[in-house]
């Protein structure tokens, strides 16, 4: 019955409709919780296929779950659809083209990410349709990773609670388990407000909540140098108060992304911040207030899961590249700086090699240095065990949210990378479906990591989804 290349002719047999997918997804690039049209596209699969749908996941206008399948463990896929601003470009070209000056963009290939998840998915409803096991698979549809947290909500709506296991993926530069670590982060906006005056005239009765901002971010910027070297912190101005210098500016906004190993570091980080807001207004005689976008936990590994999963990856093998393939991820390849390329070998404890394109499987024991972002991710295998593919769907080397991610995000190789990523979600799927012990050797070992430092949802009780966070 555990018979995986079975699954996988089935994802070649199917794989069409999710390749047409990701490209249409591609094609419409939304970012953070305004994802309606890849939502819809999301959920016109589901339908197609047969799952039982479930929209407007935590309240989120674009989250959805699809469901197949009766009894038996509950196996979660969960997939993405949010792009980038900024970062409209080309298709196919190995120079910077932007479609639209200021357009969005794929630049983290979340296109392929939902729509390899939702095939995975569907490759295991086939399968326990055929085999008629109990058991159920679900596909959830996550909007809104890029600063969003949407997994975060729809953890703490309870979305996940009866879930056995949760399978996904990223599209990297390597063919691998994700063992990396990631940070818990906290996005929190500072809105200074003063008081406005004729710059020249009177400027003794204003008061500059643009000043406030800048004292803010000078005082961050000294409370670096103590902090712990895994933190990181940065910031993006929303409002500086007006384009008139001769008017004082009496609102500003600054949205801050803290970061740290742990809820407990981050808390505490963003207390230091708040305190320097607070500082800033009282120099500025302004008033500050914070208020919480999102937040993220970091990521909890799970040695079962990866094992397993490193397992099916090796039986599978990486995806076949040909000529052409790496013919264009040469191209992209010498668009990349060198530094650029030594820093994802470094990551994984490698020499840079000539490759274009990743042809092996980096060993689970691999001396790392991880590049380290955040992930909504994290909130979920804080509830159930949790596990991620990295599959090579760019040339290595090439760094996230960039053009160069986007130009690839149609082709071939990319879509070769999406399926083996379908392959390796299903396998595990299909694993965790015939071997019991491994959803309770995955169980136990959430358990032994989360006795002593329960899960804190780090969202406070009151911040609901930030559905407008892309509007402000
Ligand atoms: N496998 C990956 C997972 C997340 C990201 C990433 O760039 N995430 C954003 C999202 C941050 C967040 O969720 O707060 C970041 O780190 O800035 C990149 C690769």
């Amino acid at each position: 019955m555990d018979n995986r290349s079975d699954i996988w002719r089935g994802i070649d047999t199917i794989k069409g409709r999710f390749i047409d997918l990701s490209d249409k997804v591609w094609g419409m690039p939304e970012v953070c919780y305004t994802e309606a049209r890849s939502a819809a596209e999301h959920l016109a699969e589901l339908r197609h296929q047969g799952f039982r749908i479930t929209e407007n996941v935590a309240g989120i206008p674009t989250a959805l779950m699809g469901e197949w399948g009766e009894g038996g463990p509950v196996i979660a896929f969960m997939g993405e659809y949010d792009a980038l601003p900024g970062l409209s470009q080309e298709a196919g070209v190995a120079e910077h083209r932007p479609i639209e000056t200021g357009g969005h963009g794929h630049g983290c290939g979340h296109n392929l990410l939902g729509s390899a998840a939702l095939l995975a998915a569907t490759a295991v409803k086939d399968w326990l349709a055929e085999n008629k096991v109990p058991g159920r698979v679900r596909y959830y549809g996550c909007p809104a990773e890029e600063g969003g947290a949407a997994k975060a909500f729809m953890v703490r709506s309870g979305a996940f609670e009866d879930a056995d296991i949760a399978i996904t993926w990223h599209p990297h530069s390597f063919w691998e388990v994700a063992v990396t670590p990631s940070l818990a982060n906290t996005r929190a906006d500072f809105i200074f407000t003063g008081r406005t005056s004729h710059a020249a005239a009177s400027p003794h009765l204003g008061r500059s909540a643009l000043d406030a901002v800048e004292l803010m971010n000078v005082g961050v910027n000294y409370m670096r140098e103590h902090m712990p070297s895994d933190a990181r912190v940065h910031y993006a101005l929303l409002d500086t108060g007006g384009i008139a210098p001769n008017v004082v500016q009496a609102h500003a906004r600054v949205r801050y992304s803290i970061r740290a190993r742990d809820l407990p570091g981050m808390n505490e980080l963003v207390g230091r911040v708040n305190k320097i807001a607070q500082g800033a207004a009282l120099m500025t005689e302004t008033k500050v207030e914070m208020k919480i976008i999102s937040a993220v936990s970091n990521i909890l590994p799970n040695a079962p899961l990866e094992q397993a999963l490193h397992r099916v990856m090796e039986e599978l093998g990486p995806p076949h590249f040909d000529d052409t393939d790496k013919g264009f991820a040469s191209q992209i390849r010498a668009t990349l700086s060198d530094k650029d390329i030594a820093s994802v070998y470094y990551a994984i404890g490698m020499d840079p090699t000539d490759r274009p394109l990743a042809d092996f499987l980096v060993p689970l024991d691999a001396k790392r240095n991880p590049l380290v972002g955040s992930t909504d991710v994290g909130d979920v295998s804080w509830v159930v065990p949790t596990v991620q593919v990295h599959a090579p769907t760019v040339a290595i080397g090439t760094p996230f949210h960039t053009w160069q991610v986007v130009a690839q995000g149609k082709s071939p190789h990319a879509h070769k990378a999406m399926v083996q990523a379908a392959k390796a979600m299903a396998g595990l799927g299909i694993k965790a479906l015939t071997e019991p012990e491994l959803i309770k050797a995955a169980k136990a070992d959430l358990t032994k990591r989360t006795t002593k430092t329960p899960y804190v949802c780090p969202l406070p009780d009151h911040v609901a989804p930030p559905l407008d966070m892309s509007v402000v």
